[in-house]
């Protein structure tokens, strides 16, 4: 029978289904944080790890910016790390590459735990495995784009004609063949970071990190960034991990969005289940001002059949936006049948529609 939109809210935080069965390419379990002297001693004890962050900085003087976080990554998703500034989300990404080192906690990566690994390993890597990208692109000035793109493969030991033809390649790939020759000054922001993007990808990592990369780029160039992000996800498949404290952007990209405050984990999922069983008032408030037919989908909104529904009208599938079925649903006066796979989980009427419309919050 139909699952009522309660009911959904209790699979929130489930990974989304690429991969579902796959390692995961991170597993992070418990992960601490912690700035300030003796901040490990901290953690042996129990009263102080019950604390929150702004009660243990308090006590301590110590600030959490980590704070007992755990969560897969899968393999091809679009991760999305996000919080209000000083969350903690910067400094979670960080502890994945071990830019920061975490005080406490585990981190497999592809099944090695990072943690445990020594220099060398942590460098190999961090050479072919992984590519961060920053909001300041790093590009080195006196150099060509080309020989921006193609430095990073120096320092992996590739050849000259190796590089250059890769360096060729991922720049025609970001849309900036052309600007080989010029050099970073000469382009515009936008250009820069997909001189930053190529870079990135010159490796072929299996993983992206990306730290607020589009913050200061203004909105226009932004959103085009955002577009060729999702391109490159759909054309290169990697997988993704990225901080915003933009929540229209971490529901452009992330297939799960997970929202951080104060070092701690609020809520993990789909960018449907935070709008649509947002975990505490704190996401609600996030999501208040998002258009949510725009991002629920009938599952969300699907209700059992009630006597006098018409069971004959049309049929749409649970994954379908509420946005995108809007039309059909208001134009018939027969309740519209929400099938997955054969079976009717249940029916939208003109009702369920038009408070998602009008941003009725029962409507979810
Ligand atoms: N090196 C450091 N020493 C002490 N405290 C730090 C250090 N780095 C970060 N913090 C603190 O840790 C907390 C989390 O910072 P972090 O930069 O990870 O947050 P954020 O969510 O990425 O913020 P923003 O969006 O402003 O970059 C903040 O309170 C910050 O002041």
């Amino acid at each position: 029978m139909a699952i009522h939109p309660q009911e959904q809210a209790r699979l929130a935080g489930r990974p989304a289904s690429p991969g579902n069965a796959a390692e995961p390419v991170f597993a992070v379990r418990g992960l601490w944080k912690v700035y300030g002297p003796k901040a490990g001693a901290l953690l042996t004890s129990p009263e102080l790890k019950a604390l929150s962050a702004p009660e243990l900085k308090a006590r301590t003087g110590a600030v959490a910016a980590v704070r007992d976080v755990s969560f897969d990554v899968v393999p091809g998703e679009v991760f999305v790390v996000m919080g209000l500034s000083g969350s903690g989300k910067s400094t979670l990404v960080r502890c994945l590459t071990r830019l920061v080192e975490p005080t406490a906690g585990e981190i497999g990566f592809e099944g090695t735990d990072l943690l445990d690994a020594g220099a060398g390993t942590l460098r190999d890597l961090r050479r072919h495995k992984m590519a961060m990208v920053f909001q300041h692109f790093g590009l080195l000035p006196h150099r060509r784009v080309l020989d921006n793109v193609a430095y990073g493969l120096e320092i992996r030991g590739a050849g000259r004609a190796e590089r250059y033809a890769r360096a060729r390649e991922v720049l025609e790939l970001v849309g900036l063949s052309g600007s080989e020759g010029s050099y970073p000054d000469q382009l515009s922001g936008g250009m820069q970071q997909r001189v930053g993007l190529a870079r990135a990808l010159a490796g072929d990592p299996d993983v992206l990190l990306f730290d607020e990369p589009f913050s200061a780029l203004d909105p226009l160039i932004r959103r085009d960034m955002q577009n060729e992000v999702l391109r490159l996800h759909h054309e290169v498949g990697k997988t993704l991990v990225f901080v915003t404290h933009d929540l229209s952007e971490a529901l452009r990209l992330g297939d799960r969005i997970l929202i951080m405050r104060d070092g701690g984990l609020v809520q993990l999922g789909t960018g449907a289940e935070l709008v649509g069983a947002p975990a505490d008032d704190y996401v609600r408030d996030f999501v208040s001002d998002i258009p949510k037919a725009q991002v629920l989908t009938l599952r969300w909104v699907l209700r059992e059949p009630r006597p006098g529904d018409d069971l004959e009208g049309p049929v749409l599938g649970p994954d379908v936006l509420v946005s995108a079925a809007a039309r059909a649903v208001l134009a018939d006066d027969r309740t519209v049948r929400v099938v997955e796979h054969g079976q009717l989980l249940g029916v939208v009427g003109r009702e369920e529609v038009v408070a998602v419309l009008a941003g009725v919050d029962d409507a979810t």
